[in-house]
């Protein structure tokens, strides 16, 4: 594995874009070194982006499936022949190799299979006969795919606005924000649309542990944004509930079930179920690729688990004894009845889901 190099400190950095194509390389924020130090790295191979996304350097769905498909431009670019079945060849094993770097995130797996579906069609094409135009062409696809997600996350945040009204309280778990996303994210995607329109949000994110996605990176860009966030432990979430001061739960997801049920960050079931014993409204906002149709219900739904050192050394020091057995799922399932609804760029799903997910698919984007 080849270091990684990186650029020095970007003074006008912008939270909202931690992913951009240089042309040669991806450029990617460093998301794990969030909120002390911003620090972009240069990634030149699939092997970097591998990394990238097991070691978490970029994580959130949509964001893992961007920075997959400039894992295939690079591996492709890499192809050394001439040879079109070659290079396709190649791009398969790319594909295949980037599909081992998480299990849980769908919009992994909807990237690399648009990247592949891409090589295939371009290889087919008589306008594309050199390798540098296929690499060419996949580079586009890779473009597209990144700035169809900027657009995506704002329709989001389109549909999502109306189920807010100024001065509600509304608590988030994890980042489904503009680092995990293209721009915008999912969930932050009404909060920053209301901020534009001068309506006032106040945000409670949760830390979550024990990676603190909520603490190192939603209450870090919605802070840089100048929205009103308040950071709270993850179990405090029933308190401010009890309290009367949260009036909607928003989160993203990995991946929905075609049942509607959910995976997202370990501790979202939790919050689902706190928010329906207080009557609160649990909303999930995702990309079309995000739902995977495929996987019958949140039980098909592969698990990661990750290091015990995540929850005994999550905040650079031992925080458990030497030896303890630990779990680590990475992520939980939240049954569809906890589910209110479910937000995409087609628009807002109720249930029942499994009825109304299918039907989406025949809809034009509205
Ligand atoms: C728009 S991001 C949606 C999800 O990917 C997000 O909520 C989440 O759970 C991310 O988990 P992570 O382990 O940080 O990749």
């Amino acid at each position: 594995m080849s270091n990684f190099s990186t650029s020095t400190t970007n003074t006008e950095f912008n939270p909202l874009i931690s992913l951009n194509w240089r042309g040669d390389r991806l450029e990617l924020l460093d998301q794990r070194l969030l909120p002390e130090s911003i620090v972009m790295l240069d990634l030149y191979t699939p092997e970097e982006i591998w990394d990238s996304i097991h070691s978490m350097k970029v994580r959130g769905a949509p964001a893992i499936g961007i920075a997959a498909a400039f894992g295939v431009v690079l591996g492709a670019g890499q192809y050394p022949n001439e040879d079109i079945a070659g290079w396709l060849e190649n791009v398969k094993k790319v594909c295949d190799y980037l599909a081992t770097s998480r299990p849980t995130a769908v919009n992994l797996f909807w990237a690399l299979d648009r990247m592949y579906a891409a090589a295939v069609q371009l290889s087919e094409d008589p306008n594309y006969v050199s390798i540098s135009s296929l690499n060419e062409g996949l580079v586009q696809e890779a473009i597209a795919i990144r700035a169809e997600d900027e657009e995506v996350c704002r329709r989001i945040g389109e549909h999502a606005l109306p189920l807010f009204q100024d001065g509600m309280g509304v608590l988030t778990h994890c980042n489904a924000g503009g680092l995990a996303t293209a721009k915008y994210g999912t969930a932050t995607a009404p909060m920053y649309l209301a901020k534009e329109q001068g309506m006032k949000l106040k945000i409670f994110a949760d830390e979550t542990r024990p990676v603190l996605q909520g603490a190192r990176l939603t209450a870090f860009e919605l802070q840089q944004a100048g929205i009103d966030v308040t950071l709270i432990t993850d179990n405090m979430a029933g308190m401010v509930m009890s309290k009367g001061w949260i009036q909607a739960v928003i989160v993203g997801t990995d991946r929905v079930a075609a049942n509607g049920d959910v995976a997202n960050k370990i501790g979202t079931y939790s919050v689902a179920v706190l928010a329906k014993a207080h009557g609160i409204p649990f909303y999930v906002a995702c990309p079309m690729s995000t739902i995977d149709l495929n996987t019958p219900t949140g039980a098909h739904i592969p698990i990661e688990e990750r290091a015990p050192e995540e929850v005994t050394e999550g905040f650079g020091k031992r925080t458990a004894p030497q030896g303890i057995k630990v779990f680590n799922p990475a992520f939980d399932v939240t049954p569809n009845e906890y589910v209110t609804a479910i937000i995409t760029e087609k628009g807002i799903i109720r249930a029942p889901f499994d009825q109304n997910l299918k039907a989406l698919y025949s809809e034009p984007i509205s």
